[in-house]
Parts: C-alpha cells; sequence; structure tokens
C-alpha cells in the first residue's frame, strides 16, 4: 500500500539505521588538545585563520579556545621575535595521525618554513595530547615531550581547560605552578586580543 502519510517517511528501518550511524560517530569521537604558536607576520591573524581551518575540518569540534599569550621565544635562535601562543580544546574522529597531517596542512597554508630547529614560525601547530594517548612514534610523539616544561603550552591550556591533566604528567595547574608560573618564563596574557570561534 502507498501512503502519502509524510510521517511515513523515512521507515523506522531507515531511521533505525540513521541512529545507529550517529551512534557511531559519537562514540569514535576523541578529546585532543592542540598548542598553536606564531612569531612571524600577522600573528593574531595567523592564529585566528589557525583555528578557522581546524573549526572548517570535517570531523572535528573545537569546545575551546584559550586567551592569547604573549610569551618570550624558548630555544632556537637568540633574539627572535616574541610569540603568540594559544591552546585549542577539540573533539575529533580523526585518528591521530589524520589530525597531525591535517595540522602540517594548515602550517605549510601559512607559509611555514622548516629549516632551523626551534627558529622563528609563521604558525606551529603541535598536538598536546590525544585522548590518553601514548605513541613513540617520532613523527607523532604523545603526547608531546616537552609541553610539561612549557609555560606558553601549559598557561593558555589551563585557561582552556581547567581541570587539564598531562596523561603521565598530572594537573596542568600542578605543573604551570611547578614552573613558577606562567610570569617565571616570560608568558603575559592578552586582555586586549582574542580568539574568536566561528559561528
Ligand atoms: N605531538 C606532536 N605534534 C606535532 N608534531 C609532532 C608531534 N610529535 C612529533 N612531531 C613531529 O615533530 C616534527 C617537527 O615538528 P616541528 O618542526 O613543528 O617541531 P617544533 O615545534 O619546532 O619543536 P617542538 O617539537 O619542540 O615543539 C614534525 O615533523 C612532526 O612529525
Ligand atoms: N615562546 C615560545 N617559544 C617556543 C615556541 C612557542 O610556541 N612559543 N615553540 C617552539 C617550538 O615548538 C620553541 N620555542
Amino acid at each position: 500500500m502507498t501512503t502519502s502519510d509524510p510521517t511515513a517517511s523515512p521507515s523506522a528501518f531507515d531511521l533505525e539505521q540513521r541512529v545507529d550511524s550517529v551512534d557511531t560517530t559519537l562514540h569514535s569521537q576523541r578529546c585532543a588538545v592542540i598548542a598553536l604558536g606564531s612569531n612571524l607576520g600577522n600573528r593574531l591573524d595567523t592564529l585566528q585563520g589557525a583555528v578557522d581551518a581546524l573549526a572548517d575540518t570535517p570531523g572535528l569540534k573545537i569546545k575551546a579556545v584559550s586567551a592569547v599569550y604573549e610569551t618570550d621565544a624558548v630555544g632556537g635562535p637568540a633574539e627572535q621575535p616574541a610569540y603568540y601562543n594559544a591552546v585549542v580544546v577539540l573533539r575529533t574522529s580523526l585518528p591521530p595521525h589524520d589530525l597531525l597531517d591535517r595540522g602540517n596542512a594548515i602550517e605549510d597554508a601559512f607559509g611555514r618554513v622548516r629549516d632551523v630547529r626551534w627558529g622563528p614560525r609563521t604558525l606551529d601547530v603541535d598536538i598536546l595530547s590525544y585522548e590518553g594517548v601514548v605513541s613513540e612514534d617520532p613523527r607523532l610523539l604523545l603526547p608531546h615531550p616537552r609541553s610539561h616544561e612549557r609555560a606558553f603550552v601549559l598557561a593558555p591550556w589551563l585557561d582552556a581547560q581547567p581541570e587539564a591533566e598531562l596523561p603521565g604528567h598530572g594537573p596542568v595547574a600542578a605543573l604551570l605552578a611547578a614552573l613558577g608560573g606562567a610570569d617565571a618564563q616570560g608568558v603575559r596574557r592578552r586582555e586586549d586580543i582574542r580568539l574568536t570561534l566561528p559561528e
């Protein structure tokens, strides 16, 4: 029998399949935390562009963005410009290496040149943690091996996720306090500028 009743479509069977596929998507979402840094060019525009590009990524939803921090460059050649740093907390169905590839592609899109270790850069996208995953693959070390000693990472991370824990190291708040707080490494929160999330 045919019917013109709009509530008869989709059929109960179709609906069940769709709900199943939505469930699968929800269950495969993982929490990841990404650090952004820039000390060349228009630093704020670049960080905002990186946030927009991440937000545009299929299978990725941004949950929180930190304040912008202006930070003295750590390591690398002397006399580098100060960085802007920020941290983004997200949920994603992308596996860790796909998230890394996406981060590298966003770096490339903003003219990132890789020559000098810890040299100045338009954009750095580092994965700090991915749902408690531990990886010793040099292409993707998880959690990021230097994040626990970097106030330019911990201060914005704490800002975006106050209850954050760094797998294997403990609460981010305690790690930052152990470094002497944000000020100790020349990390200053900029109250006059901010990053926004696309509607
Ligand atoms: N957790 C991670 N996030 C991003 N890149 C990583 C990670 N673990 C390993 N890598 C690898 O590190 C390589 C060098 O990355 P990059 O040049 O951005 O390092 P860096 O940001 O200058 O230094 P650092 O690693 O100390 O932050 C990349 O090719 C990447 O594959
Ligand atoms: N202040 C600051 N210093 C750095 C940064 C950074 O993002 N901010 N990134 C580095 C390599 O990832 C090396 N040094």
